[in-house]
């Protein structure tokens, strides 16, 4: 086995990576890393490798590491750790497909320019993930690559949940609700039949908790509806990002406070959510280790939302017979799932308080009429089968 895909996921605050070696039936994870802290003020950041044959490798990059620089040192890595292997492509993980990228597709200058196009409807992701794929075409002119849409996932849902209460000729111009994370979710609902049947074949939400952070209701494995819309900024509050905010709060911050665009758009963006509300970090990991009553407060707000939504996409469903909590906070912030499991006793869901602390996966009693459960995402390994699918046929 020899031919091998390169992933590249290059998140908000993070950039992960992999390489699978694969044949026709068979994809195996060679190595895999991620680089943490990327681009976030006053953060560290550390390149994390692991390649299953030797011991993982941590190494510090320094303070304020951009993405570019970032990116560099991770080629860097998969380069040198390669050994037999050859690399057949390189698969990405795109943020937004706008309207017109619903699939996996093969990246030509076409497609780079269309993608390009989108930066601004994710400022804090598209840019990244088409500098990844930019600097894989400087190291390596011939590798084809493919970009896998964080949207694609939700163009199941039924176009009620798709729209906005706009003049229609807005929605034909493309201002509907994208929603995003749908790789991520895309794996869950191919893993959840493992763990829980029932809900397989009838209501799940899916918490995708990281640093960015949205829900996701699956209809028999099928995306229904989901928290983010237009943007990665709608739904939840995130590390740095504001969530659900009344449009109005934008129109007031430009007309009576004299915020500019950019202004505005750093506020939203960059300078909201738990970073925001706590004054102290957008890392769950920080708020949950401090005293400080503001970094409590933004936990629970964090908590409250979660909740709220989860009540509305349960309501979109007709009914629920599972959570599921999944990424960076979702599968390693135990307090952050008690409370929102807490608050769902209403519900019929009752924690199993050891599990819980275990990561689960499954943390609810067996007298819960509700099962929540811990399932690791893994977008990357869903793009590596993608770009295999893809290039091979
Ligand atoms: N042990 C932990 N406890 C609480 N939060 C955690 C833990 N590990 C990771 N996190 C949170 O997960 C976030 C990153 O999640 P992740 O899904 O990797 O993000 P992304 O892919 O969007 O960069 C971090 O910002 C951190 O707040
Ligand atoms: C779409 C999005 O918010 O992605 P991430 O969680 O990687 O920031
Ligand atoms: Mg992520």
């Amino acid at each position: 086995m020899n031919d091998a895909i390169l992933v590249l996921n290059a998140g908000s605050s993070s950039i992960k990576f992999a390489v699978y070696a694969h044949t026709e039936q068979d994809l195996t994870e060679y190595l895999s890393g991620q680089v943490e802290g990327v681009g976030v003020a006053g953060t560290a950041s550390r390149l994390h490798l692991e390649d299953h044959q030797s011991a993982p490798v941590s190494s510090d990059l320094g303070h304020g590491v951009d993405h570019d620089s970032a990116l560099r040192a991770v080629l860097e890595h998969v380069r040198s750790s390669l050994g037999e292997l050859t690399l057949r492509g390189a698969g990405h993980r795109i943020v937004h497909g706008g309207r017109h990228y619903s699939a996996p597709v093969l990246i030509d200058d076409a497609v780079l320019g269309d993608l390009h196009e989108l930066e601004s409807l994710a400022p804090l992701h598209q840019p990244h993930n088409l500098a990844a794929v930019e600097a894989v075409r400087r190291v390596a002119p011939e590798l084809p690559q493919v970009a896998c849409f964080d949207t694609a996932f939700h163009r199941t849902q039924p176009a009620v949940a798709q729209r906005f209460a706009l003049p229609r000729e807005y929605e034909q111009r493309g201002v509907i609700r994208y929603g995003f994370h749908g790789l991520s979710y895309e794996r869950i609902a191919a893993l959840l039949p493992e763990y829980d049947q029932r809900a397989a074949r009838g209501r799940a939400v899916v918490a995708h908790l990281g640093a960015g952070a949205s829900l996701c209701a699956l209809h028999e494995g099928r995306s229904v509806a989901t928290t983010m819309g237009f943007t990665a900024l709608d739904g939840l509050p995130m590390g740095q990002r504001c969530g659900n905010i009344d449009p109005g709060v934008v129109l007031h911050l430009q007309r009576m406070e004299g915020m500019s665009l950019e202004q505005v758009e750093r506020l939203l963006y960059r300078e909201s959510g738990l970073l925001g509300v706590s004054g102290i970090s957008a890392d769950m990991r920080q708020l949950l280790s401090s005293s400080e009553p503001a970094a409590t407060e933004a936990v629970e707000l964090f908590c409250y939302r979660i909740l709220r939504e989860i009540g509305s996409l349960a309501a979109a469903l007709g009914g629920l017979d599972a959570l599921i909590f999944t990424a960076g906070i979702g599968e390693h912030a135990a307090e952050v799932r008690e409370r929102i499991v807490n608050g769902l006793h209403w519900f019929g869901m009752e924690l199993d308080q050891a599990a819980n602390l275990n990561n689960g996966p499954l943390i609810t009693t067996p007298e819960s009429q509700l099962s929540a459960w811990v399932i690791p995402t893994d977008e990357e390994r869903v793009i590596a089968a993608h770009t295999i699918a893809l290039l091979s046929r």
